[in-house]
């Protein structure tokens, strides 16, 4: 190997995941350097403080608080940093000075990523980010190169690692959301500012991103239709499994023809009623899982770790030998990926099941107004459960102990803009004492 050509490695950022990038290429550089066919030298490391302390142990020398000249001087540049900036002007510096590109930060190819991979498609360089979505799991380069000659119609999974982990604890230990959510931070899955877990916008990131390269389209981060799971209460999670279900959050990104017949793309995020047997009832932890349909492969299912450092490194690294490779053996690779337009299709255009729980009276005829009212609406019910309450758990007005009871339904599929006017309907009931949920659910 004397005679190996060497590539310089730029690292911006040595936080949770940058460390153990760093550890790999500095740990693993022989194996590296075989599978790349060129040496990966780590120049240097930019951080803020030189003098924080790492989780990991690394060389002091590598250190330095200036991004630009490490960037100059690369064949690779990894950004770790996340957040858009100055995340997205030392990613375009790199391409501008002909560097291949490695990123995890979903947050920035959400916003900006056509830009960016039409930036990096002009300068002839790769820019590459299986990181980004669903952490170590092979999940972009099959959708970009393996599912390349085949129609995607769907993309459905769990995408965030640390809102699975918040509802598994909950689910499986009774954890409270606020530990849960700590312990989560505490092992590194957790974005900086976790808001962006709990409310779905990481995973409203990843399902435009999942958009964009399963449909070959851009699609606007503005049209997912997002709600996070700050809502969920640990009542509704008992509830769900007591009727045999399981709450996660799920990304959804869909083809599909809009009210007016044109053919578009939907993408929602929202907490979800999965059966307790469906395969993503199963993804626990920080563990993703991601179906994906296309019109002649069918369905697949792509498993493992979502978040966390050393996880999402391994897909960091994966990105840098293979656009090492390239550097060797010749052409930049291809990142421009958007070939059609295609509209945003609103939630209006979607079919999908609820599970609506009720506080209701418990006198004669409760059921069948309420059946009525879902009939007027088109809705048709899958399944029906009712517990009789002797005093209201729901009740605050202190009413002398009044008998009612909780009814859960959950519906065939019918449209959002249907569901919706149903809930309504039957909120303004009078022997409707409370609407205590409302979720959609998958899998039935
Ligand atoms: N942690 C995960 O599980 C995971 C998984 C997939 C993708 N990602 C993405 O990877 C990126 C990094 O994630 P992380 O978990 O390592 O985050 P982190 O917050 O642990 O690390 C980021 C580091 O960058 C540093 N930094 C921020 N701005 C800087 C600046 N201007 N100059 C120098 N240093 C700066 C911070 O001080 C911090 O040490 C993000 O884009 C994140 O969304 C993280
Ligand atoms: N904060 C993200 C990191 C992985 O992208 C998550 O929890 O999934
Ligand atoms: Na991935």
């Amino acid at each position: 190997m004397g005679s190996m050509k060497t590539l310089k490695v730029a690292l911006l950022g040595c936080g949770n995941v940058g460390a153990q990038v760093a550890r790999i290429l500095i740990d693993d550089a022989e194996v590296l350097a075989a599978r790349t066919g060129a040496r990966l030298q780590l120049t240097g490391i930019a951080v803020r403080d030189v003098a924080a302390k790492r989780t990991v142990d690394l060389p002091a020398e590598l250190f330095t608080t200036e991004a630009e000249p490490l960037i100059k001087d690369a064949d690779i540049v990894i950004e770790l940093l996340g957040g858009l900036e100055p995340a997205r002007t030392l990613i375009r510096s790199a391409i501008d000075n002909g560097a291949a590109v490695v990123t995890g930060n979903k947050a920035l190819l959400a916003a900006d990523g056509q830009d960016l991979y039409a930036r990096a498609d002009e300068a002839g360089v790769e820019l590459s980010f299986e990181a980004a979505v669903a952490g170590a799991i092979p999940l972009l380069r099959p959708i970009r190169e393996s599912l390349a000659g085949d129609r995607i119609t769907k993309v459905m999974g769990i995408v965030n690692g640390t809102t699975n982990y918040i509802l598994d604890q909950m689910d499986s230990t009774g954890a409270q959301f606020a530990d849960a959510l700590a312990a989560a931070q505490e092992l590194g899955y957790a974005e900086a500012d976790p808001t962006a877990d709990v409310e779905g916008h990481d995973a409203a990131a990843k399902g435009a991103i999942l958009a964009e390269l399963a449909f070959h389209t851009p699609f606007d981060l503005a049209n997912v239709q997002c709600q996070g799971i700050s809502s969920i209460t640990a009542d509704d999670i008992a509830a769900a499994k007591d009727a045999g279900y399981v709450i996660k959050l799920l990304s959804i990104a869909e083809r599909l023809r809009g009210l007016d017949g044109r053919e578009g793309v939907a993408v929602r995020v929202h907490p979800t009623l999965l059966p307790r047997q469906h395969p993503l009832a199963a993804v626990h932890g920080a563990f993703n899982a991601v179906f994906v349909e296309a019109e002649n492969a069918g369905e697949m299912m792509f498993y493992g770790q979502g978040a966390g450092g050393a996880p999402t490194a391994s897909a960091v690294l994966g990105d840098v030998v293979s656009a090492g490779r390239r550097m060797v053996g010749g052409g930049p690779g291809r990142t421009e990926t958007a070939t059609v337009q295609l509209p945003a299709v609103g939630l209006d255009s979607v079919k999908t099941s609820y599970y609506i729980g009720l506080d209701v009276a418990d006198q004669p005829g409760v059921l069948s107004q309420i059946a009525g009212v879902f009939a007027e609406h088109g809705v048709s019910i899958e399944t029906m459960r009712q517990t009789i309450h002797a005093e209201d758990p729901h009740d605050t007005a202190n009413d002398g102990g009044q008998v009612t009871a909780e009814l859960r339904f959950v519906t065939h599929r019918a449209s959002e803009a249907s569901l919706a006017a149903t809930v309504e309907a039957v909120r303004g009931l009078d022997i409707v004492n409370a609407v205590i949920s409302v979720l959609r659910v998958e899998g039935i």
